[in-house]
């Protein structure tokens, strides 16, 4: 069973008309937006989207959904998006699809954010898998040693020719591998000071739904109250 399609074909059920939805990015939001598409063609529904990438933008568009940019709504009604990891608390990482930031500002707008996700997503603690920071590129290499200075074990994203993978808003990607997380609310106040950080992938006490698919029981939704 594909389970990032369960949970993308699930998570539009929560779609309703008229709504302004954000509209994911990465693999699993792909099923999501599908599914979207599907249903405005087949049933007429009738939403407006608001993309957190690129990437999301061309197949959004190639579907027909109608497109508004963050700036050009009052809010977003609701985000269905990915994560990379959800902890124990429902905090949770992203950015493993270098859009962190746009899913960040779309989700800081949104009265509500469902999150995605295989089962392999939930997490005790946070940091097995890379912490993903957007960065300028002016000053990225003084912002590299910082993160080393502080153990953070830094690694600067590739595209695969070897050159600094670079973001929607042409910025870099700094990866770092901290194993585990032990303060994600005290690493993103540090990380929210230091000066050419645009983003971090923490996304902390945002999320209000989380849909998890799993191999045995199906999809499981849990609401988290805030
Ligand atoms: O944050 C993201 C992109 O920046 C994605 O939502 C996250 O990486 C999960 O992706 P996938 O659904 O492909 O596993």
């Amino acid at each position: 069973m594909n389970l990032k399609k369960l949970v993308g074909i699930e998570s539009a059920n929560y779609i309703k008309d008229g709504m302004i939805v954000g509209l994911g990015t990465g693999s699993t939001a792909y099923y999501m937006v599908e599914e979207l598409g599907r249903r405005v063609k087949e049933e007429g529904l009738s939403i407006t989207g608001v993309t957190t990438s690129k990437a999301t933008e061309v197949q959004a568009l190639a579907l027909d959904i109608p497109l508004k940019s963050i700036d050009e709504v009052d809010y977003v009604d609701l985000t269905i998006d990915g994560a990379d990891e959800i902890s124990e608390d429902y905090q949770g990482t992203k950015g493993g699809g270098a859009a962190l930031l746009f899913e960040k500002i779309v989700g800081t707008y949104s009265k509500e954010i469902i999150w995605i996700v295989d089962e392999s997503k939930m997490v005790k603690h946070l940091g097995a898998f890379p912490l993903p920071i957007e960065v300028i590129p002016y000053g990225s290499a003084q912002l590299f040693k910082l993160f080393n200075e502080n153990k953070l074990n830094p690694t600067l994203r590739l595209t695969d020719d070897g050159n600094p993978l670079l973001t929607d808003s042409k910025n870099y990607i700094i990866d770092l591998h901290l194993e585990k997380i032990e303060n994600p609310i005290e690493l993103a106040a540090w990380l929210d000071t230091q000066v050419g950080v645009v983003e971090h992938g923490l996304f902390l006490n945002m999320v209000n739904r989380v849909i998890i698919g799993t191999q045995h029981e199906g999809v499981k939704t849990v609401d988290i109250s805030r």
